[in-house]
């Protein structure tokens, strides 16, 4: 029933001996970090050492075709020979029946994709930390002939310390000599260099030059210079090098020197690594970080944090130099800092939310839901509550006490009024076609959440798309509040769910007496009301106590939920 009680996978790398002695090194196979085109990513833990890693594991099932196996072998290959700072450190790599195993340094932050898409743009002082890592990486590879051939924000992976990693060689070559030029096209469309796209002359090193031009114009503006909605047109506007700066992002004339000089067609105008970190982007007299702090993973660095590193910053001055600190906000919770952070601390650990999901799902019987709310933003301070459930349905619970939710595939949705001398919900079916005029705004702030909340949802989600229930959607948060120390929603299937600033989370079923407890390292078991109440786990009891006190507050006192919901 408890999670606890479930055995760990162990996954058995078979080590045979140059005397034919036969041992078997064993993992604890842990949680699931996501999933690319041939991998699904795992956390490893080595039963001998205790070392944790993250461990991609490749089906030997998708490696039929030569081309795959070579681009695996190739991969392996040159990852394993690469040792840097600024490199996802190679570990080992095995194989058993079904799979092959690669084990990897571990990167805790995700990626700068999932960074960028919290954040829509960095300052410059952060883009000059993450691009003289880059350089300092790309340096390396190139010192040892590799040219790394899909540079892109996605394969820039974030350490526990906040530092970038380089990985997925997967498209990565080695030079046999100076001056050898490769042919085969490859690349990601946003980054790809318009050489790889043309093919007659070959390519070499600079297509790596290329990619940081795009991702340089991509972290200070927001979105990739030559995108667009089809991959035809974006190859074409790469060729004729159409893109330019767009005029509502305050950008510093170094920041676009730099990203001109290097998005240059003919890659043998294009400047060397030693030029671009010589390029005064680069020397504006500012003391650039190593490392940046974990906050900016969701927010801009504070101006006392700049001021650190930028001489000014706060003043009248601090924009007017070229170290122009671009300030970036997502468009939702624009108005919102609170919502911002809050939404950050629903966010920043996607692993663990995915583990979260899966077991809250194998234990959900014992909780009596199988729904509960898996992201949300606070925006109150304007319109209200967005969130997604773990069904899948994404609902707004609106200042004015309406709600809606939208079912799972986006068609239909409900609209729910507080009516009569009750107050009790009324709630009427819409299509997402054919509705009334007045709903119109909500409509449309329904689906500005929807698009923000997806944003990071669909990207560590590994679930199947949900078939449309019409039960389903008619779970929707009743009523929710805050606190000071945590917000809590109680769901129209009566669950009750608190989730803590420090990341600990209650779910109380009253109807099954039943209580999910998620500690700070998101390790979820659930227990009997009862025995959980005089549980020796005083983190929970305390939690718990806590849950209670504020349920019965907002139960027994409408004035004092009332009081409460204001932002
Ligand atoms: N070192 C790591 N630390 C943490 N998570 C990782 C690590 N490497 C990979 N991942 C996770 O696993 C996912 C898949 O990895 P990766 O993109 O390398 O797989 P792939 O199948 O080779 O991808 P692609 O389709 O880009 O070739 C990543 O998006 C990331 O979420």
């Amino acid at each position: 029933m408890a999670q606890a009680d479930e055995q760990p996978v162990i996954v058995e790398e078979k080590i045979v001996r140059v005397n034919g002695e036969i041992s078997i090194r064993q993992y604890s196979k842990g949680r699931f970090l996501g999933k690319g085109g041939f991998a699904r990513c795992y956390e490893f833990t080595s039963m001998e050492s205790r070392k944790l890693t993250a461990s991609k594991i490749v089906p030997k099932a998708s490696l039929t075709k030569s081309r795959a196996k070579q681009k695996l072998m190739t991969e392996i290959k040159i990852h394993r020979s690469l040792h840097h700072p600024n490199i996802v450190g190679f570990e080992h790599f095995f194989e058993d029946s079904e799979n092959v195993y690669i084990l990897l340094e571990l990167c805790t932050n995700q990626t700068m994709n999932e960074l960028l898409r919290r954040r829509k743009r960095l300052t410059e002082l952060e883009t000059q930390c993450y691009l003289l890592q880059v350089i300092s990486a790309l340096s390396y590879l190139h010192g040892h002939r590799v040219i790394h051939r899909d540079l892109k924000l996605g394969n820039f992976f974030l350490s526990d310390k906040m530092e970038i990693k380089i990985g997925d060689f997967g498209l990565a070559t080695k030079l046999e000599f100076d001056g050898e030029k490769k042919r085969t096209i490859c690349g990601t469309p946003n980054y790809i260099a318009p050489e790889v796209l043309d093919g007659k002359q070959g390519h070499s090193y600079e297509v790596d030059i290329w990619s940081l031009g795009v991702v340089a114009y991509t972290l200070l503006v927001g979105k990739p210079p030559f995108e667009t909605s089809d991959v035809k047109t974006t190859y074409r506007r790469i060729r004729m090098n159409a893109y330019s700066f767009p005029e509502n992002v305050p950008l510093s004339e170094s920041s676009k020197n730099l990203i001109t000089r290097i998005l240059v067609t003919d890659p043998t105008k294009r400047p060397t690594l030693t030029e671009i970190q010589a390029h005064e982007f680069f020397n504006q007299g500012n003391t650039i970080p190593k490392t940046l702090p974990p906050s900016t993973l969701a927010c801009p660095p504070s101006a006392s944090y700049l001021r650190q590193f930028v001489p000014g910053v706060g003043s009248s001055s601090s924009v007017s130099g070229n170290l122009r600190l671009t300030e970036t906000t997502p468009s939702l919770p624009k108005t919102s800092a609170r919502g911002l952070k809050d939404d950050f601390i629903n966010t920043d650990r996607p692993v663990r939310k995915e583990e979260t999901n899966r077991q809250l799902r194998s234990s959900a019987s014992t909780v009596g839901t199988e729904i509960w709310v898996k992201k949300w933003v606070d925006y109150s301070s304007k319109y209200g509550l967005g969130y997604t459930l773990s069904n899948g349905s994404t609902g707004v619970f609106f200042n004015d006490s309406t709600k809606i939710v939208l079912n799972i595939p986006g068609i239909r949705f409900k609209y729910f009024e507080r009516k009569g001398a009750e107050k009790q919900d009324v709630c009427n079916t819409y299509l997402l076609t054919d509705y009334p005029k007045e709903l119109q705004k909500k409509i449309t702030l329904l689906q500005h959440f929807r698009s923000y909340l997806e944003g990071d949802i669909k990207q560590d989600t590994n679930e199947k798309p949900q078939e449309e229930n019409a039960d389903d959607a008619t779970i929707y948060v009743k009523k929710w509040m805050r606190t000071r120390h945590a917000i809590m929603f109680r769901l129209s299937n009566k669950i009750v769910q608190v989730n803590f600033q420090d990341h600990t989370e209650i779910i109380l079923s009253s109807e099954s007496r039943m209580v999910t407890y998620v500690n700070k390292k998101g390790e979820r078991n659930t227990f009997p009301l009862a025995s959980a109440l005089e549980s020796s786990n005083l983190e929970m009891t305390k939690r718990l106590k806590y849950t209670k006190e504020i349920l019965s507050s907002m139960l027994n006192n409408p004035k004092q939920q009332e009081k409460d919901l204001e932002p």
